[in-house]
């Protein structure tokens, strides 16, 4: 079992924008979810843990050693998916890999064979892999973008907003090679889609303006929410007047018509109960720290 130490972690940048503030967090196996709205500091604390970005104050431990001493050990036991992987060269997706092996340090030639044509199988791009990777569709890039992140037989990776761009198909096969991962591993995994954090994550970290907002299991902050949730169809241009009186944790169109939720210890006048869903925890959680 992997485990990820973050104590009292803060980052400013150069500029003075405090990405980051006393964020403490505890991972191991499995895929961890982090959530948050854009500029909430997930890419920094991506960043942090990678060590691309010296924290200001607080420690990361990875298998009880400090990673912020020692960002090699790290970085030679953990993948890495940017947001943005860059500009892709004419070559094959076997050579690429061949290349960015070579690079991880894996030097036994016959080994390194072997592994790339594992990784290909298991991201489903055997069959093409002697097509030059700039051709890939979108999907093929991310699953390749995860290939590249499992050389080296890494003990973690981190993968930054994976799906974003993928068609509904591609992003259900991405998940599924990631759950498929995360059995023997840290899976960190930022995105801003809270539905994917609840298929597929067994815990998860809401941030906002560099700071922790909450962290549990999804279904045990799901479960926090039971019987504070009230579900209403209202005409979509009263939706303003309903914001001035109820903490409105979501909204939604369906067939042309406004349904809202709310947050209430009692059931409100004319409201129905509704199923609260991680949605419902991620907009309420966002609506306390305002
Ligand atoms: N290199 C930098 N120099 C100065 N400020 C930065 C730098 N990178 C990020 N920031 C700022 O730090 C804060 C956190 O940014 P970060 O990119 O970590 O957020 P994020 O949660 O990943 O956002 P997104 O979902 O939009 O990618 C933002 O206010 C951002 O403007």
């Amino acid at each position: 079992m992997n485990r990820l130490d973050i104590d009292q972690l803060s980052v400013t940048y150069q500029n003075g924008v405090k990405a980051l503030q006393h964020i403490s967090l505890d991972i191991s196996n499995g895929m961890f979810g982090l959530l948050g709205p854009n500029g909430a500091g997930k890419s920094t604390l991506m960043k942090t843990i990678m060590g691309l970005q010296r924290p200001r104050q607080g420690t990361i431990t990875f298998n009880g050693e400090d990673a912020v001493e020692n960002p090699a050990f790290l970085r030679r036991q953990t993948g890495f998916l940017p947001q943005d992987f860059g500009v892709y060269p004419k070559v094959s997706a076997y050579d690429l890999l061949q290349h960015l092996a070579i690079l991880k340090g894996v030097n036994n030639a016959r080994q390194r064979k072997t592994q790339i044509l594992d990784l290909l199988a298991k991201v489903n791009l055997y069959d093409v892999r002697h097509k030059a990777v700039h051709t890939f569709s979108g999907g093929m890039k991310q699953r390749f973008g995860v290939a590249q992140t499992l050389l080296g037989h890494p003990q973690m990776i981190i993968v930054d907003e994976p799906t974003a761009g993928l068609d509904p198909e591609e992003r259900n096969r991405f998940n599924i090679l990631l759950n498929d991962i995360s059995e023997e591993m840290i899976v960190i995994l930022s995105t801003h889609l809270v539905e994917d954090v609840r298929n597929l994550c067994s815990r998860m970290a809401i941030i906002r303006q560099g700071t922790l907002l909450a962290t549990g299991a999804p279904e045990d902050m799901i479960t926090g929410l039971q019987g504070k949730v009230w579900t209403k169809v209202i005409p979509a241009a009263m939706l303003s007047a309903y914001r001035e009186h109820y903490p409105i944790i979501g909204q939604q169109l369906i067939s042309r018509e406004m349904h809202i939720s709310v947050y209430a210890d009692h059931q409100p006048a004319d409201f129905s109960a509704a199923v609260p869903t991680l949605e419902h925890v991620y907009f309420h959680t966002l609506c306390l720290s305002a």
